[in-house]
């Protein structure tokens, strides 16, 4: 299963593939077991998101980045759009991974908060992304916090996602989409929006 994308935009994520593969054996950036499957198992199953949205000229912060899963992949996607990406990252040699990474692709709307989410300003974002964070009870105060009145969440989700919704839901009011996940079955990609306390 793979997304179409055009010219310029494989050959970036070919150079992120090989970005990744150079950096891993340092810093795991993702699971030295999935790299046979680098393009699969992480690029495509983030490319998902496109599928669903496309951005204006808001902020896209990405919480817990790691090696740029989703953020970097979405940023690559829409790098023809307005859209300015924010990569929220408290590891320090990740965020240098990914501060790297954002040169050699040449994104110049990309850029890097190398700070813990709970310490950032609120980020008014536009979108929220995240990835392999917390379940979703843990991941509400982030969107609360950091997501725009007019707002929207793309969350990837595994298979308890709806259990993860029914914990949320006792504390936390939002709307929901759900698409099933065309790479991991029985996980999903969740848009929250709408976000206040019960
Ligand atoms: C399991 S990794 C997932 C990385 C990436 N999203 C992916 O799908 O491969 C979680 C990442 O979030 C970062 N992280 C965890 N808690 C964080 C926090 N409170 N603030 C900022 N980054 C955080 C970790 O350093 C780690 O890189």
């Amino acid at each position: 299963m793979s997304f179409n994308v055009s010219r310029e935009t494989e050959q970036r994520l070919q150079l992120y593939e090989a970005l990744i593969r150079r950096w891993n054996p340092r810093i795991n950036l993702v699971a030295p077991s999935t790299l046979p499957d680098l393009r699969q198992r992480h690029i495509e199953d983030c490319l998902q998101i496109a599928r669903h949205v496309t951005p204006d000229d808001g902020l896209w912060v990405d919480l817990g980045s790691g090696g740029g899963l989703p953020g970097l992949i979405l940023a690559i996607a829409f790098a023809d759009r307005p859209t300015r990406f924010l990569m929220v990252e408290s590891d320090q040699r990740k965020a240098a991974f990914l501060r790297s990474a954002i040169r050699e692709l040449d994104l110049p709307r990309s850029s890097v908060l190398s700070s813990r989410i709970e310490a950032a300003d609120p980020l008014k974002a536009a979108y929220i992304s995240a990835r392999a964070l917390a379940p979703l009870a843990r991941l509400m105060p982030y969107l609360g916090k950091h997501l725009a009145d007019d707002g929207q969440a793309w969350l990837m989700k595994g298979e308890r996602w709806q259990t993860e919704l029914d914990e949320a839901r006792q504390a936390w009011r939002f709307a929901l989409e759900s698409h099933d996940s065309i790479t991991q079955p029985g996980a999903a990609i969740l848009k929250i929006s709408e976000v206040s306390h019960v």
